[in-house]
């Protein structure tokens, strides 16, 4: 999806200074395209992120029979076919990198008449679908996966899913939706309980369409056989973009450097306490509401950071950001200890992994758990380092090279056009140091 290989060379900025906004949140995007699809009458989405995840949803409700305009960037005119509105499609659904778009759209796609098949790229089909096929199947869902429960996904019709309380065995809020997605064409009530809470924004958003759902931190419940009514769905710009402009100004000395008009749903901003733990200097100013979510502006300067434990507790608020924290630890005075994080090991890459070796071709200390790592601060020198085609690993590496002595070659990057693009003209704005790398011939 992504287009030929493309390195960076990143380092020697400068201060990161002035305003900047982030683009719409990822996750909100995804959801606002499926409930608008499925829903009676005609929604827009403002603040839509024109990412290649969020699109490849988008472009496969065209080819599920919804009709999506985009009158202008970053927004979206969706007609919605009602919740038996969709028909078959002529081939593959292309998921691109998306696990969200995979998961929940496994969920939603189990309860249709009509077979359906998921593809993604190489690194999707590299990810574990078994979490989201166990639960389906209990409701009745007839799913072929690869070996492993790996895709492509072969979704066959069905008339008839089958409520059930289910009790997730990791905290995903993937895994959730995929049931509360299926659970709207299921007889009778569907019961999802998370071993610790994760993003709402599928309970939130459902009821913002109409659909009666019962829901608090780790626990949401819905009927089958009602109907959603279209909406207006504002999306906030997105906390985990925000994050890699955190960490930085947070790093670089001399920065001051303002967010505006960050989501700040409490199960995405384990971060900002994390980091706070570190030491960063982070005030929230304005806060207000988007679309039903929390906004702040986040006024982030420079300051030193020390080593901490991360509280467990965080992780699951903090999944997307643990890349962008493992850079901050490596230049942060003493030790930091990163554990019950072993979900980042099936991420778009294994993220562990990655960053431990990603850092160490810097010159970090570091050393890997099964579900963490210990990172020793320091200093870290230019060189090389690959980010395995992971958007959020790239994105870090950049802040890395900021602070490095030399500059850094970071290879692999196209990938950040899933979830950010024009994070390097806006990294630039900023005073990052990075530009695209000639390619080697
Ligand atoms: O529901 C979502 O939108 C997401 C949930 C998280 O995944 P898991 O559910 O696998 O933890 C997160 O890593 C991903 O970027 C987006
Ligand atoms: C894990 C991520 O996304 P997804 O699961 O949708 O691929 C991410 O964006 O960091």
């Amino acid at each position: 999806m992504s287009g030929a290989p493309l390195d960076w060379l990143a380092g020697q900025g400068k201060a990161l200074t002035g305003e900047i906004t982030v683009p719409g949140d990822k996750s909100v995007s995804h959801r606002a395209v499926m409930l608008a699809a499925i829903a009676e009458g005609e929604s827009s989405v403002e603040g839509f992120l024109e990412g290649e995840d969020t699109r490849a949803t988008a472009a496969i409700f065209g080819q599920l029979g919804v009709r999506i305009e985009a009158p202008s960037p970053s927004r979206r005119r969706i007609h919605g076919v009602g919740l038996h509105g969709l028909r078959a499609a002529a081939g593959p659904l292309d998921c691109g990198n998306a696990g969200t778009g995979m998961r929940l759209l496994a969920g939603l796609l189990a309860g249709q008449a009509f077979d359906s098949e998921l593809v993604g790229d190489a690194s999707l089909s590299r990810r574990p679908m078994g979490r989201v096929i166990e639960p389906l199947r209990r409701m009745g869902a007839r799913i072929e996966a690869r070996e492993g429960g790996l895709p492509p996904l072969r979704i066959l019709a069905n008339n008839g899913l089958q409520a059930i309380d289910y009790e997730l065995p990791v905290a995903s809020a993937q895994v959730k939706s995929a049931v509360l997605l299926a659970g709207l064409y299921a007889r009778g009530e569907t019961v999802v309980r998370e071993p610790h809470p994760t993003r709402d924004y599928t309970e939130r958003m459902l009821s913002a369409f109409g659909w009666p759902v019962r829901f608090s931190p780790g626990l949401a419940r819905l009927e089958g056989g009602h109907r959603l009514r279209a909406t207006d769905v504002q999306v906030p710009a997105d906390f985990s973009s925000a994050a890699f402009f955190l960490v930085a100004a947070s790093l670089v000395p001399g920065s001051d450097l303002l967010l505006r008009r960050v989501g700040m749903n409490p199960r995405r901003t384990g971060l900002l306490a994390a980091l706070r733990l570190m030491g960063a200097d982070i005030s929230e100013s304005g806060a207000g509401e988007q679309g039903g979510e929390p906004v702040a502006d986040l006024r982030v300067r420079h300051a030193r950071l020390r080593g901490i434990a991360v509280p467990e507790a965080l992780v699951p608020d903090m999944i997307d950001e643990f890349p962008a924290l493992f850079v901050a630890a490596a230049l942060a005075e003493g030790e930091t200890r990163v554990s019950g994080a072993a979900e980042l090991r099936v991420k778009e890459s294994d993220r562990i992994a990655v960053m431990a070796s990603a850092l160490r071709a810097l010159g970090a200390d570091i050393s890997e758990t099964p579900d963490g790592a210990h990172i020793r601060g320091g200093r870290l020198a230019g060189g090389q380092a690959d980010s395995h085609g992971d958007h959020r690993i790239a994105m870090s590496l950049a802040i890395a090279a900021q602070l490095a002595s030399g500059e850094v070659r970071i290879g692999d990057c196209a990938n950040v056009a899933t979830s950010f693009p024009g994070f390097v003209e806006l990294a630039r704005s900023a005073g990052f140091g990075l530009r695209a790398a000639p390619p080697i011939l």
